[in-house]
């Protein structure tokens, strides 16, 4: 399938924003994913404390979606703080830092860009790239266009490599929501192999299970791959055996909010049950997640999993499904040993096992 990033660029067309910059008024303006998809709300952002609420509330969620919206938080430190010296702008986003990193414990990619943009404003300074706060908000501005910019071509390479592992007629079985809305740039990563097949003229489908408790794949998954008319068919959580068992499928392909050195990879819960069935049944299991989601220091048992409300799990949409009192266990991410994966799909390249020697080859940190 030769295709070069340009031609992609071309081809692919983002329908869905749900991150936009407004230079105008230094605000940022977020579709909150908590509505859709019976709402198209929007939410204005103007502090990095309101961005750490946004994050933490899911009305942006996704792993490069949650980076992305943390770089521009930083941004926003600035812009509402007015620094008057260098010395008190670094002040100003290590505070913004700490309170952006604690919205969400499990994706790196939060923790990764906050301090992807507190170095380089510290070696900006240094090297005396920037001599007042004026150029710095404009050197960090620019850099959070460029991680999104990143973003989105890191995606384009991955759904390149992704889709040229699919064939016509191919059904491709995900979890969660993985696309255009969980990395910010209407184009995703587990959903971007399929997106670049049918940009090539391929025909393929996806099974979304509806992803409890939260229902990205049945609010947000469908929501996108119908926008897009990209055949979807919504099943329950508890379908997915089955319909493996029964060769609905012949990939699985996921996203991921932190990948370790050895290949652990932590996703949405409910990941690790489709891969040990997909591997039992010989069925290939793909993690695609670009550069920024790999976690090289970590090691598997020191990486919190986010634990949320238990009236996630005792309601639907605030409809109670249980006894009030009913004690509840809510991870909202599971993690999957490096046996179950089939590889790793970067916009580096693809990862084969054996992961704890292979990963740093690609990753290259
Ligand atoms: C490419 S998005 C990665 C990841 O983020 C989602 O979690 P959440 O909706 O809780 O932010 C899900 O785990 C996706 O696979």
């Amino acid at each position: 399938m030769k295709v070069s990033l340009q031609e992609l660029r071309e081809l692919f067309k983002p329908k869905l924003r749900p991150i936009q910059w407004e230079d105008s008024n230094n605000t940022l303006v977020l579709l909150d994913q908590s509505a859709l998809p019976f709402q198209t709300t929007y939410v204005t952002l103007k502090d990095p404390e309101e961005v750490a609420s946004a994050i933490k509330s899911m009305k942006v969620r996704g792993a490069p979606a949650i980076g992305i919206t943390a770089a521009y938080g930083m941004v926003l430190a600035l812009t509402s703080r007015n620094p008057n010296t260098l010395e008190e702008a670094l002040r100003v986003l290590s505070n913004a830092k700490q309170v952006l990193d604690r919205a969400r414990p499990t994706a790196v990619n939060l923790s990764w860009a906050t301090s992807h943009m507190l170095n380089l404003s510290k070696e900006a300074i240094q090297d005396g790239k920037v001599r007042n706060v004026s150029e710095l908000l404009v050197a960090l501005k620019d850099e959070a266009g460029r991680i999104f910019q990143d973003e989105l071509d890191a995606e384009l390479q991955m759904g390149l490599y992704g889709a040229e592992r699919l064939n016509d007629g191919d059904t491709v079985l995900t979890q969660c929501n993985a696309g255009g809305l969980a990395t910010g740039t209407g184009l995703g990563t587990a959903l971007a192999p399929v997106r670049v097949a049918h940009a090539l003229g391929m025909k393929v489908s996806v099974i979304a299970p509806e992803t409890r408790p939260w229902l990205q794949g049945s609010r947000l998954t469908v929501y996108e791959l119908m926008a897009d008319n990209i055949p979807v068919t919504l099943v329950t959580d508890t379908a997915v055996g089955l319909v493996m068992y029964r060769g609905m499928v012949q990939h699985v392909m996921v996203g991921a909010d932190r990948i370790l050195s050895d290949g652990h990879v932590f996703n949405k819960i409910g990941t690790f049950k489709e891969a040990v069935i997909a591997h039992e049944l010989g069925i290939p299991f793909y993690v695609l997640a670009p550069v920024s989601t790999f976690d090289l220091k970590s090691r598997v048992e020191e990486v919190e999993i986010e634990e949320r409300d238990p009236n996630e799990v005792r309601t639907v949409r605030g409809v109670p499904i249980a006894p009030e009192r009913v004690k509840v266990y809510n991870p909202v991410f599971d993690v999957t040993p490096p046996r179950y994966i089939t590889a790793i799909i970067t916009e580096k390249g693809v990862i084969h096992p054996p992961f704890d020697k292979n990963v740093r080859k690609v990753v290259g940190r």
